[in-house]
């Protein structure tokens, strides 16, 4: 197995006496997008402060690359793209000029830099808008150029915190393509989101954080086989003649191959069958269903 780009190790953050997160642990290695999943307050935004080295871990460790981020921030800081929820960018400059400058911060290389900064700005269907000044730009926009910033550099570890909130459908396809493009390229991706669809599209491997710790992990297909309800619903038709009406039952199977069983339990009554759909589980009832639960019961171990 190659060496993860991010390893949490026991983390735990606190603002004051509020602990935001509790013994969290997570690696994320090259080319794996890692979808970072919770109701709002969970400590998502906390973890990715902390990989930035913008919150101090109370206790455990976070390594960037092989580096500490506690003891050698500039460096591990360097790795990172951080797209964060608070926009930074200057809004008297022009979307250009905030893709640019922030690459050179990022100490990219003259050579190659006009380059790096068209495709960022492309990727994030900029072009059109790349020579407007940031603060007449909507605030999708805005948070496109800031998707831009954090990917220019191509960066090892990009850490997207929500990074389609109110933007529209292109965007998001746009966002989802180049986050696959760059992970398909050996970049680890850390994508917060409430748009659980979002993660499936991303083929994501899923952490859910609950009340700062954590409260489930592993790839989306095995929490909708663990947490999921595949559901059967049959309409029955009572009655005959024109008086005739139609009634659902919905069964809970454990899994498509007890729907034999359940027809055949039908019986007599299988010739008043209507109609036949399986409901699959979907990732937004297995979160509903984690987060309503005590989620650490079913915390993995690492
Ligand atoms: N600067 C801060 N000072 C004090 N408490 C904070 C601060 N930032 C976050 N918190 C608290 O830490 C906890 C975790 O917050 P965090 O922002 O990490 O959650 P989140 O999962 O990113 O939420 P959301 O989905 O709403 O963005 C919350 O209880 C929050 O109130």
């Amino acid at each position: 197995m190659t060496t993860p780009i991010l390893d949490v190790a026991g983390l735990t953050a606190a603002y004051g006496r509020r602990t935001a997160l509790r013994d969290v642990s997570l690696t994320i290695r090259p080319g794996q997008i890692l979808g970072l999943l919770g109701p709002n307050g969970a400590g998502k935004t906390t973890l990715m402060d902390a990989v930035a080295g913008k919150v101090r871990p109370v206790a455990g460790t976070v390594s960037v690359c092989g580096m500490d981020v506690t003891r050698r921030t500039r460096a591990a800081r360097a790795r990172i793209g951080y797209a964060e929820q608070d926009l930074a960018v200057f809004p008297t400059l022009t979307v250009r000029e905030n893709v640019s400058n922030w690459a050179a911060i990022c100490g990219m290389p003259r050579r190659g830099h006009a380059q790096a900064v068209d495709a960022a700005l492309s990727a994030m269907l900029l072009d059109e808008v790349a020579e407007q000044r940031v603060r007449t730009l909507s605030g999708g926009q805005r948070r496109r150029v800031h998707c831009a910033m954090a990917t220019v550099c191509r960066p090892p570890l990009l850490l997207l915190d929500e990074p389609t909130v109110g933007v529209d459908p292109a965007t998001r396809r746009a966002v989802l393509d180049h986050v696959r493009a760059l992970a398909a390229e050996g970049t680890a991706v850390c994508y917060s989101t409430h748009y659980l669809p979002e993660v499936e599209a991303l083929g994501a491997d899923v952490v859910l954080l609950k009340d700062g710790a954590t409260a489930a992990r592993g790839r989306v297909e095995e929490l909708l086989d663990r947490f999921g309800r595949t559901v059967a619903e049959l309409r029955v038709r009572d009655g005959d003649g024109p008086s005739a009406t139609t009634r659902t039952v919905s069964v809970d199977l454990d899994g498509p191959d007890e729907l034999p069983g359940v027809l055949r339990g039908l019986d007599a009554d299988l010739n008043r069958l209507a109609g036949l759909e399986i409901r699959r589980p979907s990732l937004d009832e297995v979160f509903d269903r984690i987060v309503e639960e005590d989620g650490r019961a079913h915390a993995d171990s690492r």
